[in-house]
Protein backbone atom coordinates (compact mmCIF):
# COMPACT_ATOMS: atom_id res chain seq x y z
CA UNK A 1 0.00 0.00 0.00
CA UNK A 2 1.19 3.37 -0.60
CA UNK A 3 3.50 5.19 2.26
CA UNK A 4 2.08 8.49 2.39
CA UNK A 5 4.21 11.30 4.28
CA UNK A 6 2.75 12.20 7.54
CA UNK A 7 4.37 14.90 9.80
CA UNK A 8 4.26 15.05 13.41
CA UNK A 9 5.05 18.43 14.74
CA UNK A 10 7.21 18.32 18.01
CA UNK A 11 6.97 19.84 21.40
CA UNK A 12 10.12 21.26 22.56
CA UNK A 13 11.27 19.67 26.30
CA UNK A 14 14.18 20.89 28.74
CA UNK A 15 16.23 17.70 29.20
CA UNK A 16 19.26 19.02 31.56
CA UNK A 17 21.01 21.53 29.94
CA UNK A 18 19.47 21.63 26.33
CA UNK A 19 15.89 21.94 24.56
CA UNK A 20 15.08 19.14 22.40
CA UNK A 21 12.44 18.92 20.47
CA UNK A 22 10.54 15.41 20.63
CA UNK A 23 7.04 13.36 20.09
CA UNK A 24 5.77 10.76 22.18
CA UNK A 25 6.35 7.12 20.40
CA UNK A 26 2.71 6.71 20.58
CA UNK A 27 1.35 8.92 18.32
CA UNK A 28 4.53 8.40 15.90
CA UNK A 29 3.11 4.13 16.28
CA UNK A 30 -0.54 5.09 15.32
CA UNK A 31 1.04 7.27 12.29
CA UNK A 32 2.73 4.76 10.80
CA UNK A 33 0.75 1.19 12.13
CA UNK A 34 -2.87 3.52 11.94
CA UNK A 35 -2.65 5.56 9.62
CA UNK A 36 0.24 3.36 7.15
CA UNK A 37 1.87 6.01 6.13
CA UNK A 38 6.20 6.90 7.27
CA UNK A 39 6.07 9.62 10.13
CA UNK A 40 8.62 12.26 10.05
CA UNK A 41 9.12 14.71 13.07
CA UNK A 42 9.14 18.24 12.66
CA UNK A 43 11.10 20.59 15.00
CA UNK A 44 8.90 23.57 16.08
CA UNK A 45 10.98 25.91 14.78
CA UNK A 46 8.29 28.70 14.24
CA UNK A 47 10.01 29.43 10.56
CA UNK A 48 7.53 30.63 8.05
CA UNK A 49 9.91 29.10 5.50
CA UNK A 50 10.29 25.91 7.15
CA UNK A 51 6.90 25.87 7.12
CA UNK A 52 6.22 26.34 3.42
CA UNK A 53 8.67 23.31 2.72
CA UNK A 54 6.76 21.15 5.04
CA UNK A 55 3.93 21.76 3.85
CA UNK A 56 5.29 21.27 0.03
CA UNK A 57 6.85 17.98 1.61
CA UNK A 58 3.83 16.47 3.57
CA UNK A 59 0.80 13.98 2.37
CA UNK A 60 -0.67 14.81 5.96
CA UNK A 61 -0.01 16.33 9.49
CA UNK A 62 -0.45 14.75 12.65
CA UNK A 63 -0.79 17.28 15.83
CA UNK A 64 -0.02 15.31 18.83
CA UNK A 65 -1.44 15.67 22.43
CA UNK A 66 1.01 17.58 24.95
CA UNK A 67 1.10 18.38 28.97
CA UNK A 68 1.96 21.93 27.69
CA UNK A 69 -0.98 24.28 26.75
CA UNK A 70 -1.63 26.80 24.03
CA UNK A 71 -0.91 30.30 25.24
CA UNK A 72 -4.36 31.53 26.37
CA UNK A 73 -3.67 35.55 24.48
CA UNK A 74 -4.25 33.23 21.08
CA UNK A 75 -7.73 33.13 21.77
CA UNK A 76 -8.38 35.75 24.14
CA UNK A 77 -8.04 33.82 27.22
CA UNK A 78 -7.44 34.92 30.88
CA UNK A 79 -3.60 34.86 31.55
CA UNK A 80 -2.29 31.94 32.63
CA UNK A 81 -1.82 30.74 36.23
CA UNK A 82 1.53 30.35 38.09
CA UNK A 83 3.33 27.54 36.83
CA UNK A 84 1.33 26.57 33.69
CA UNK A 85 3.24 24.60 31.41
CA UNK A 86 3.36 26.45 28.09
CA UNK A 87 5.49 25.68 24.72
CA UNK A 88 6.18 28.75 23.17
CA UNK A 89 8.35 27.12 19.78
CA UNK A 90 5.22 24.93 19.32
CA UNK A 91 2.55 27.34 19.27
CA UNK A 92 4.74 29.32 16.86
CA UNK A 93 5.05 26.28 14.57
CA UNK A 94 1.29 24.30 15.00
CA UNK A 95 -0.72 27.40 15.02
CA UNK A 96 0.69 29.08 11.61
CA UNK A 97 0.84 25.88 9.88
CA UNK A 98 -2.46 25.00 10.89
CA UNK A 99 -3.92 27.90 8.87
CA UNK A 100 -1.40 26.40 5.89
CA UNK A 101 -2.88 23.01 5.75
CA UNK A 102 -6.64 24.23 5.94
CA UNK A 103 -6.36 26.53 3.59
CA UNK A 104 -4.63 23.95 1.13
CA UNK A 105 -6.21 20.73 2.13
CA UNK A 106 -3.57 19.01 3.37
CA UNK A 107 -5.14 16.01 5.56
CA UNK A 108 -4.84 17.32 8.96
CA UNK A 109 -5.65 14.84 12.93
CA UNK A 110 -5.37 16.52 15.85
CA UNK A 111 -5.29 14.47 19.27
CA UNK A 112 -6.30 16.37 22.79
CA UNK A 113 -3.75 19.54 22.19
CA UNK A 114 -3.96 19.30 18.67
CA UNK A 115 -7.64 19.78 19.06
CA UNK A 116 -7.16 22.31 21.06
CA UNK A 117 -5.15 24.23 18.66
CA UNK A 118 -7.42 23.84 15.39
CA UNK A 119 -10.18 25.19 17.34
CA UNK A 120 -8.35 28.09 18.31
CA UNK A 121 -6.64 29.10 14.88
CA UNK A 122 -9.90 28.77 13.28
CA UNK A 123 -11.30 31.56 16.06
CA UNK A 124 -12.55 29.53 18.81
CA UNK A 125 -11.86 29.74 22.49
CA UNK A 126 -10.54 27.16 25.45
CA UNK A 127 -12.12 26.65 29.21
CA UNK A 128 -8.49 26.44 30.63
CA UNK A 129 -9.77 24.81 33.63
CA UNK A 130 -12.84 22.72 32.58
CA UNK A 131 -12.99 21.13 36.04
CA UNK A 132 -14.15 24.31 37.84
CA UNK A 133 -16.43 25.44 34.89
CA UNK A 134 -20.15 24.68 36.80
CA UNK A 135 -21.64 22.03 35.03
CA UNK A 136 -18.86 20.19 33.27
CA UNK A 137 -16.79 17.53 34.71
CA UNK A 138 -13.64 17.02 36.03
CA UNK A 139 -11.55 15.58 32.55
CA UNK A 140 -8.11 15.30 33.72
CA UNK A 141 -6.30 11.65 34.22
CA UNK A 142 -6.74 9.58 37.01
CA UNK A 143 -3.82 9.23 39.13
CA UNK A 144 -1.68 6.43 38.53
CA UNK A 145 1.33 6.15 36.75
CA UNK A 146 -0.19 2.49 35.60
CA UNK A 147 -0.84 3.74 31.67
CA UNK A 148 -3.08 1.16 30.66
CA UNK A 149 -5.05 2.75 33.54
CA UNK A 150 -4.17 6.51 33.16
CA UNK A 151 -5.57 6.15 29.42
CA UNK A 152 -8.14 3.04 29.58
CA UNK A 153 -11.78 3.72 29.09
CA UNK A 154 -12.70 7.26 31.52
CA UNK A 155 -16.01 8.06 30.15
CA UNK A 156 -19.05 7.68 27.37
CA UNK A 157 -19.26 10.28 23.98
CA UNK A 158 -22.78 10.36 22.36
CA UNK A 159 -21.83 10.48 18.40
CA UNK A 160 -23.97 13.01 16.76
CA UNK A 161 -26.35 12.10 14.17
CA UNK A 162 -24.99 11.98 10.84
CA UNK A 163 -21.07 12.14 12.42
CA UNK A 164 -18.31 10.33 10.31
CA UNK A 165 -17.68 8.27 13.84
CA UNK A 166 -21.46 7.26 13.51
CA UNK A 167 -20.62 6.32 9.82
CA UNK A 168 -17.27 4.75 10.37
CA UNK A 169 -18.50 2.82 13.91
CA UNK A 170 -22.44 1.88 13.18
CA UNK A 171 -23.33 3.22 16.51
CA UNK A 172 -24.38 5.97 18.71
CA UNK A 173 -22.12 5.75 21.54
CA UNK A 174 -18.28 4.71 22.93
CA UNK A 175 -16.20 4.97 25.84
CA UNK A 176 -12.64 7.17 25.54
CA UNK A 177 -9.88 7.70 27.78
CA UNK A 178 -9.59 11.82 28.92
CA UNK A 179 -6.30 13.27 29.67
CA UNK A 180 -6.86 17.00 29.48
CA UNK A 181 -7.26 19.90 31.80
CA UNK A 182 -8.70 22.12 29.11
CA UNK A 183 -11.44 22.10 26.45
CA UNK A 184 -13.04 23.73 23.91
CA UNK A 185 -15.51 26.89 25.47
CA UNK A 186 -16.64 27.98 22.12
CA UNK A 187 -16.43 25.49 19.14
CA UNK A 188 -15.08 27.84 16.08
CA UNK A 189 -17.03 28.48 13.33
CA UNK A 190 -17.11 25.85 10.95
CA UNK A 191 -16.35 23.37 12.99
CA UNK A 192 -19.21 20.64 13.06
CA UNK A 193 -19.35 18.62 16.67
CA UNK A 194 -18.83 15.21 16.29
CA UNK A 195 -18.86 13.31 19.69
CA UNK A 196 -19.85 15.39 22.91
CA UNK A 197 -19.09 14.15 26.60
CA UNK A 198 -21.83 13.80 29.42
CA UNK A 199 -21.50 17.12 29.98
CA UNK A 200 -21.88 18.47 26.89
CA UNK A 201 -18.30 19.16 26.07
CA UNK A 202 -17.25 18.47 22.78
CA UNK A 203 -15.00 15.78 22.03
CA UNK A 204 -14.85 15.64 18.35
CA UNK A 205 -15.05 17.74 15.33
CA UNK A 206 -14.81 17.81 11.60
CA UNK A 207 -14.30 20.59 9.19
CA UNK A 208 -17.03 20.41 6.76
CA UNK A 209 -15.73 23.63 4.64
CA UNK A 210 -12.25 22.61 4.85
CA UNK A 211 -11.17 21.68 1.08
CA UNK A 212 -9.16 18.47 2.94
CA UNK A 213 -9.63 16.01 5.85
CA UNK A 214 -9.64 17.89 9.27
CA UNK A 215 -10.63 15.82 11.75
CA UNK A 216 -9.78 16.24 15.48
CA UNK A 217 -10.86 14.46 18.81
CA UNK A 218 -10.01 15.50 22.72
CA UNK A 219 -9.01 12.42 23.80
CA UNK A 220 -5.72 9.71 22.92
CA UNK A 221 -7.09 7.20 19.98
CA UNK A 222 -3.19 6.58 19.58
CA UNK A 223 -3.30 4.59 22.78
CA UNK A 224 -2.77 0.85 21.88
CA UNK A 225 -4.91 2.01 18.89
CA UNK A 226 -4.72 -1.48 17.31
CA UNK A 227 -7.20 -2.39 20.44
CA UNK A 228 -10.12 0.23 19.59
CA UNK A 229 -12.46 0.31 16.27
CA UNK A 230 -12.96 4.02 16.77
CA UNK A 231 -9.23 4.51 17.08
CA UNK A 232 -8.71 2.20 13.94
CA UNK A 233 -11.48 4.15 12.22
CA UNK A 234 -10.14 7.66 12.71
CA UNK A 235 -6.54 6.31 11.81
CA UNK A 236 -7.58 4.91 8.56
CA UNK A 237 -9.71 7.76 7.59
CA UNK A 238 -6.88 10.22 7.98
CA UNK A 239 -4.41 7.77 6.58
CA UNK A 240 -6.68 7.31 3.43
CA UNK A 241 -6.71 10.66 3.41
CA UNK A 242 -3.25 11.38 2.97
CA UNK A 243 -2.57 8.66 0.72
CA UNK A 244 -5.37 10.49 -1.85
CA UNK A 245 -3.18 13.34 -1.39
CA UNK A 246 0.06 11.65 -2.15
CA UNK A 247 -1.83 9.78 -5.06
CA UNK A 248 -2.82 13.22 -7.00
CA UNK A 249 0.99 14.83 -6.49
CA UNK A 250 1.95 11.66 -8.07
CA UNK A 251 0.57 12.21 -10.92
N1 LIG B 1 -2.44 20.32 27.97
C1 LIG B 1 -3.76 20.21 27.36
C2 LIG B 1 -3.81 19.04 26.41
C3 LIG B 1 -3.72 17.73 27.15
C4 LIG B 1 -3.00 16.63 26.40
O1 LIG B 1 -2.68 16.72 25.23
N2 LIG B 1 -2.70 15.58 27.17
C5 LIG B 1 -1.86 14.50 26.74
C6 LIG B 1 -0.48 14.61 27.37
C7 LIG B 1 0.38 13.36 27.29
C8 LIG B 1 0.24 12.60 25.97
O2 LIG B 1 0.77 13.06 24.94
O3 LIG B 1 -0.44 11.55 25.94
C9 LIG B 1 -4.83 20.06 28.44
O4 LIG B 1 -4.45 19.85 29.62
O5 LIG B 1 -6.03 20.12 28.10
Amino acid sequence: MLQPIIGIPCDVKQIGLFPFHAVGEKYITAAVGGAGGVAILIPSLGDASQLRAIVDLVDGILLPGSPSNVEPHHYQGEPSREGTLHDKARDATTLPLIDMLVKEGVPLLGICRGFQEINVVMGGELHQHVQEVPGLHDHREPDTQDLDHMYGPAHPVSLAAGSWLQGWLGCDSVQVNSIHQQGIKRLADGLVAEALAEDGLVEAYRFDKAPGFAYAVQWHPEWKYWDNKASQAIFKAFGDACRERRMRRNQ
